[in-house]
């Protein structure tokens, strides 16, 4: 592996991919806070990081690499100069009001030795019933509010498809749609900039955490070795796919084209891969409630730096097999056909499915009528259940994100 990110397409036999195991942030999950947080419920921790495991195993028995982002973190922390740096940085983008207050939490985290327990910690967010005894003298200690927080807990981070994504040898790192989930692309940029697996490495960077608009990893689909897919959604905004298609045209990455799908803004789909997936070379899911009323645009670059956007107007099944090259594509359904089934198990992630090899998947096994649709389609499937998992509204592809695929070989 001479380049340590390889991603040209979505459906390559999967070599390495980073996970995170849930932990104790859910613990810190409230109703009141729930849709601050992006959550629709709570789920049971222990149950949750059963069926994470058992979603690690599966891919481990398919000779996956499964690699976890609060490893690579603790790991990237190489030196004492850096682990103040990320613990400033992390304070920094908290939200904590009193300069007291941030100061007692930097000694606290300081005195963490272990850098996967301080990794750990940062994640679960720090309860002020935790808060160690400081002076109240400024106005902003003393108007102490009933939030239970110091510092947010990251309960989506186990969504590891969103805060950055690969796509051929670089990556995006992106700058997310709400406060909450901004936090955790500190990991990502603490990974890339230190860990020995990437540090020094060519890993070209298309987007930056630092940018002004909004885009999220569930947007950004690897369709071939020459185009790019990227959801106009709730968490991606247009301004952000023009910027990184000129990026990534720019630093010759290899794709010619991004295909823009504006799916609308909604909650229940708030990524494409929420409602479209790539399951082989010819065959995709798709959610039928955003099938009619989905518009595509092509954007490639002019050759001056500038881009040339055109809609298609086309049928979904003829722009996919125009910029793929095939005859046709398959399009396979979620709900087969009926549409209480589609809304009940889009909503359950029966559409985001993660493929490990060309037609094979891992789906969660509660969208039954999904996946006999697959199935009657000649899918492979490996099947996890996931009842805890979903109540933070993600599948197998957002819970997933590859770092190594293999090419295609047609
Ligand atoms: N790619 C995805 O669709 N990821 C799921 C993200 C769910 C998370 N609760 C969120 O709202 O961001």
């Amino acid at each position: 592996m001479s380049k340590p990110i390889n991603v040209f397409s979505e459906i390559g036999k999967l070599k390495t991919v980073m996970l995170h195991r849930p932990g104790k942030e859910l613990e810190n999950l409230m109703p009141d806070y729930l849709e601050r947080l992006l959550f629709d419920d709570i789920p049971f921790l222990e149950q949750a990081q059963k069926e994470h495991d058992n979603f690690a195993e599966v891919l481990q028995k398919k000779g996956v690499e499964v690699v976890y982002l609060e490893d690579l973190v603790a790991e990237s922390l190489t030196n004492e100069e850096i682990r103040i740096q990320f613990i400033d940085q992390y304070l920094s983008e908290a939200g904590i009001g009193s300069h007291a207050v941030k100061e007692k939490i930097k000694e606290m985290l300081t005195a963490i030795k272990d850098e996967r327990e301080l990794v750990d910690k940062t994640i679960a967010g720090i309860q002020k019933a935790e808060m160690p005894e400081y002076n109240v003298e400024s106005l902003t200690d003393m108007m102490e509010s009933d939030y239970p927080f110091i510092i947010d807990p990251m309960p989506n981070l186990y969504f590891t498809r969103d805060n950055f994504a690969t796509m051929g040898n670089g990556v995006s790192l992106n700058h997310m749609y709400s406060v909450t989930r901004q936090r955790e692309t500190i990991y990502g940029q603490y990974i890339f900039d230190y860990h020995p697996r990437f540090a020094g490495k060519e890993v070209p960077k298309v987007y930056d955490r630092n940018n002004t608009t909004r885009i999220e990893g569930g947007d950004e689909l690897v369709l071939s070795k020459d185009v790019l897919a990227v959801g106009l959604s709730q968490r991606t905004e247009a301004a952000s796919i023009e910027k990184l298609a000129k990026n990534i045209f720019e630093q010759e990455l290899g794709f010619n084209c991004v295909l823009a799908f504006n799916i609308g803004e909604y909650r229940k789909f708030m990524h494409l891969d929420t409602v479209f997936t790539m399951i082989d070379y010819d065959k995709f899911t798709i959610h039928p409630e955003i099938e009619g009323a989905l518009e595509v645009y092509s954007i490639t670059p002019k050759g001056n730096g500038e881009l040339k956007i055109t809609r298609e107007e086309d049928t979904l099944e003829h722009i996919l097999a125009k910029y793929l090259n095939l005859d046709s594509v398959q399009l396979i359904r979620c709900g087969d056909g009926n549409i209480t089934a589609a809304a009940r198990e889009q909503w359950n992630d029966g559409s985001n499915t993660l493929t490990i090899a060309p037609g094979e998947v891992i789906v969660y096994d509660r969208n039954t009528v999904t996946n006999k649709a697959l199935e009657r389609a000649g899918v492979k499937l490996n099947y996890i259940p996931g009842s805890e998992l979903v109540r933070g509204r993600g599948g197998p592809r957002c819970m997933s994100m590859p770092l190594y695929r293999e090419d295609l070989t047609k």
